[in-house]
């Protein structure tokens, strides 16, 4: 409901720009061609990036912490300014739109209040939110055929580029396994030394482990599952002979003052066992974080978790857990990541893994799908107010670029709205 406001709002703003002349006609001219959204865009299709900036920021909620770039920082957060004097969304209401046009139904519904309700269910949403982008390992390791290294190395420089705080670059695992992944070693000595970003990679063993810190890699992860059934199947061990495996990688991390992030897979679902109980992955998470990881991410890897099963699984990690050093991972299966990401958010996770153009899913996962898609994680959280550091149009511009080379439309549904939203821009 309140995306669909969003939409009509963002349709809304982008016709007044136009007719504004914020933004000349020929500005969209670019996007003239792009008359199906079922094709990738192409870059040379995509606006410019002070095009997308714009509409990126009248798309955006009018709930940003203060001192925000927009100089429109009045927030109804807990803890952050609060005003309508000088918001665009107060702009909105005070002025009429066109001659002719009166205020449309629904645009009210999505101008936050400064209190009461709104306020009661929004206080707890973090100001910031650190988004790990894991398209480069988890979206790519399902691919059939195998995505040559330099695309994989420009995918990652360009998500780099978009101001991602952490962007999980490969894994050290057996190719055997997860042929896709082969090119590991070359891919991380090809961007090891990137700067702004942290580039963690998978390591499920010494070997794994050893051969990343030969290529490079300053992070890594390890992946253990609350389902004994699936450990099975995706390391070939059980649940307790990985604890101990890990143990002995985050051993060997500490002795080169390597961070460690844990996975916790299955958190609410098995594709063999069904429903998983939060105690078990409360063990497994304890277990990780008792090993010494610094974050645990609570993977839903076949996407089957709704807000009914996360929260009970939530409360009981965060019992033995503490709840900063969570974060949250979803799988789309069932479109049920961002009510679960919001939910997570509500409950003070501030962490959030996601997949650029939505790509993934695990190779010994049949029938899960990808993962929530980044740009739709930020566009929310952009609504929200909260910061993320990330640039949408240069994320959208990565997404695009991966979807063009995968030879398929991004499933983000921010992506597509935002590039339609310029495609009619241009036929006005
Ligand atoms: C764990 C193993 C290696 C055990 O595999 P195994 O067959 O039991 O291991 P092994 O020790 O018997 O070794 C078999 C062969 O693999 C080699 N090998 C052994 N280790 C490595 C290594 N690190 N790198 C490269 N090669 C390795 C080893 O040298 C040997 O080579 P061979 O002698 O036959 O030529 C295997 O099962 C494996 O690689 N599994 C990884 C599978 C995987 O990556 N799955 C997707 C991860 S996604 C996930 O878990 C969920 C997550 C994290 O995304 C969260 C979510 O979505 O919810």
């Amino acid at each position: 409901m309140l995306a669909k406001k969003a939409l009509q709002l963002c349709s809304w703003q982008r016709t007044k720009l136009l007719r504004a002349s914020m933004i000349p006609v020929s500005t969209f001219e670019f996007a003239s061609a792009m008359s199906s959204m079922e094709e990738p865009l192409g870059l040379d299709k995509l606006p410019s990036m002070s095009t997308i900036d714009r509409i990126q920021r009248f798309s955006s909620g009018a709930c940003r912490s203060s001192g925000d770039e927009l100089g429109m920082g009045h927030c109804f957060i807990d803890g952050r300014n609060c005003s309508s004097s000088n918001s665009w969304m107060s702009l909105n209401i005070q002025e009429t739109p066109f001659p002719g046009e009166g205020i449309q139904e629904g645009w009210l519904m999505v101008s936050p209040s400064c209190g009461g309700l709104g306020a009661r269910f929004l206080k707890d949403i973090p100001a910031f939110v650190k988004i790990v982008e894991v398209g480069p390992r988890d979206g790519l390791q399902n691919e059939k055929t195998i995505v040559p290294t330099d695309i994989k190395i420009e995918l990652i420089r360009r998500l780099v580029a978009s101001g991602l705080p952490v962007v999980e670059a490969t894994s050290f695992v057996s190719p055997k396994w997860v042929p896709q992944l082969a090119d590991a070693r070359d891919v991380m000595k090809a961007v090891h030394s990137l700067e702004g970003s942290k580039l963690p990679v998978l390591t499920p063993n010494l070997k794994g482990f050893e051969a990343a810190v030969a290529a490079g890699a300053k992070e890594v992860a390890v992946f253990a599952s609350a389902s004994e059934s699936f450990s099975k199947s995706n390391i070939n061990c059980s649940i307790e002979e990985s604890i101990a495996r890990y143990r002995v990688v985050t051993q060997a991390a500490k002795e080169h003052s390597i961070p460690v992030r844990g996975y916790v897979s299955c958190v609410v679902g098995c594709p063999v066992e069904g429903p998983i109980s939060p105690a078990k992955v409360a063990f497994v998470a304890k277990a990780l974080h008792d090993m010494g990881c610094y974050e645990i991410s609570l993977g839903d890897t076949i996407g089957v978790g709704t807000p009914g099963t996360v929260v009970p699984m939530l409360e009981a990690v965060m019992a033995v857990v503490p709840v900063e050093k969570l974060a949250v991972h979803f799988h789309d299966t069932y479109g049920q990541s961002l009510p679960n990401i919001l939910v997570s958010l509500q409950m003070g996770i501030s962490t959030v893994d996601s997949s650029v153009a939505g790509l993934g899913g695990c190779p010994y996962a049949k029938g899960a799908t990808g993962n929530v898609a980044t740009e739709d994680v930020v566009y929310m959280l952009n609504g929200l107010g909260v910061k993320t550091n990330v640039d949408l149009a240069k994320l959208l511009a990565a997404g695009d670029f991966i979807s063009k080379q995968l030879g398929r439309a991004p499933v983000s549904k921010a992506a597509v709205a935002l590039s339609r939203a310029v495609a009619d821009a241009s036929k006005i």
